[in-house]
């Protein structure tokens, strides 16, 4: 029996529901495309993951990784968290009809910008937060936290959307002896030393998130992989004067509370959510 034939997913072909539109972005075996609903007239994004055609093919996502990733977005429903509304599939391709988001990536918003004031950063990693304390509270990780894959609704008062669930796991008993590597400026010590991941290893990258976003630098970046891994290890990082000069005490403590080697002694999303250079912003936004 073919995978199709048993899928609880749509078999119609997407394009009898959506016209398809232009590319908007792309990541590993999958392309995002605009789309508008035929019926509704209502935009979204369409994320066409190739499917693997062989065992032995390189190329495409294995079947369990796609499940998971849908498995994990049906799970959760969150503001700061990119909605699932349907999906599709036909033999090459299953696509997930996702909200769109039209103020781009935040990756895109830092480098306009070069740095934030720390109003807007905290606006930004506030708005992370609560998304993860959703997520972390179902025992859901990430992985992948990165400017990239954190979108914004628009430019003026941005509604952040964390997006790419294809490295997320659930974790069992605290932790997951998984093995994998997100993107190495961003990657925790404990997945370079092959470690148990868990919730816990997305605050690191909120901690090095955040440090780019006051600053413009990457805490850990090398001249090459090995060196950033060593830089990553090694807890190597410093706020220089010439970036963080204007930088508030509390940002920096925010900061150190993050990168920490330890897993257990790393700040968690709640612990973050009551920092004081967090909490003032929830108490306003709680009050308007
Ligand atoms: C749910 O997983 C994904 C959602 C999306 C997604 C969903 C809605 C949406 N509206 C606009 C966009 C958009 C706009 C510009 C670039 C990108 C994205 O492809 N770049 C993210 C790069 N990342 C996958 C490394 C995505 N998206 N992207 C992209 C990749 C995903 O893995």
């Amino acid at each position: 029996m073919s995978d199709t034939e048993s899928s609880p997913y749509r078999h119609e072909p997407v394009e009898d529901w959506y016209i398809v539109g232009e590319e908007i972005g792309s990541g590993h075996f999958a392309v995002v495309k605009k789309v508008v609903c035929k019926r509704s007239g209502t935009e979204f994004a369409a994320k066409f993951i190739r499917k693997k055609r062989a065992s032995t093919s390189r190329r495409g996502a294995r079947r369990e990784d796609i499940e998971r990733e849908i498995s994990i977005l049906q799970e959760l429903n969150h503001v700061n968290i990119i909605k699932l509304y349907d999906i599709f599939e036909d033999k090459q391709d299953v696509t997930l009809i996702l909200e769109l988001v039209s103020g781009g990536e935040l990756f895109d918003f830092i480098a306009e910008r070069d740095v934030l004031h720390e109003s807007e950063a905290t606006a930004f990693i506030a708005q992370v937060l609560e998304g993860l304390a959703h997520m972390h509270l179902k025992n859901i990780a990430h992985l992948d936290l990165k400017p990239e894959n954190i979108l914004l609704t628009n430019r003026a008062q941005a509604v952040i959307k964390l997006i790419d669930f294809g490295i997320s796991r659930k974790i069992e008993d605290g932790k997951n002896e998984i093995q994998m590597l997100g993107t190495p400026e961003f990657v925790a010590p404990e997945v370079i030393a092959y470690e148990p991941l868990g919730l816990y290893t997305d605050m690191w990258a909120v901690g090095v998130i955040t440090y780019i976003l006051l600053s413009g630098c990457s805490p850990f970046l090398g001249d090459n992989k090995q060196e950033t891994f060593a830089n990553i290890c090694a807890v190597d990082f410093s706020f220089d004067d010439e970036f963080f000069g204007n930088t508030s005490d509390l940002a920096k403590d925010f900061i150190r509370g993050l990168l920490v080697k330890h897993p257990g002694r790393r700040a968690s999303v709640t612990d973050c959510l009551s920092h004081p250079w967090i909490k003032p912003i929830n108490d306003r936004q709680k009050e308007e």
